[in-house]
């Protein structure tokens, strides 16, 4: 395994302390929560069910036997949601997408009383947007949410995959996200954008991040915006 992996894999097990036994547990996508669920099902700890955000997630889970339950079938919040991050600022937000599920991801995680978000240290940033931001788009307004994203400054491109929910990722290369919060409600405004992947309004609670030192745990300082707004 190379050192990437192993710092993501070191960060998975670091988040096993949060599941609550006996509770819901929300799941997010990508490489890093793939060790985590490895990490679950091999702990022992038994949660009521997971919310899945992805297909993928979904087949690792029921390959372990872990019970998946849908979120309409839910009354209430979910007490932790487990996910990864494709970038992380001071603030605790996030671009997330590089795997496509960014929509189903954002709704558990604003349904979810604590973000837990587990990473390796290349996903720390000082400001977001070398990452490309992905957007989920209806496939009609791939056009023109390309040229709106033009107008911003942005250099939009369309990835070749459809989401689970049968839309299209434009990635935008080349933002300056001096304000998170603000540009992730201006995008989600654009006709045709189902949501895009700024992190801000909804960041994370605790940030487990994987050095070769060992697991940092980072939680926002009292001030700081972080968790889910009401
Ligand atoms: O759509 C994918 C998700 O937002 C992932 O959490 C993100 O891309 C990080 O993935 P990975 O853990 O593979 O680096």
């Amino acid at each position: 395994m190379d050192l990437q992996n192993e710092l993501k894999q070191k960060a998975a097990a670091a988040a096993l302390e949060y599941v609550k036994e006996g509770e819901y547990l929300g799941v997010g996508t990508g490489s890093t929560v793939s060790f985590f669920i490895t990490e679950l099902a091999t702990s022992g700890k038994r949660v009521k069910g997971c919310v899945s955000s992805s297909e993928a997630t979904t087949r690792q889970l029921l390959a372990y036997g872990i019970p998946v339950c849908d979120l309409n079938d839910i009354v209430g919040t979910i007490p932790v949601y487990v996910d990864g991050c494709d970038e992380i600022d001071g603030n605790f937000c996030m671009i997330k997408g590089g795997g496509g599920a960014l929509t189903r991801e954002k709704i558990l995680a604003e349904a979810s009383d604590m973000y837990v978000c587990i990473a390796d240290a290349s996903k720390e940033v000082k400001q977001l947007g070398k990452f490309p931001l992905p957007l989920e788009v209806i496939p009609m307004a791939v056009s023109s949410v390309c040229r709106a994203m033009e107008e911003l400054g942005g250099h939009p491109t369309v990835r070749d995959m459809v989401t689970d929910n049968g839309n299209n990722i434009v990635d935008v290369h080349g933002l300056q996200i001096k304000e998170p919060t603000r540009l992730e409600a201006a995008i989600n405004q654009i006709p045709g954008v189902v949501t895009c992947g700024i992190f801000g309004k909804r960041g994370a609670d605790v940030l487990l991040i994987g050095t070769p030192e060992g697991v940092r745990t980072l939680k926002p300082k009292k001030g700081f915006f972080s968790g889910r707004q009401k």
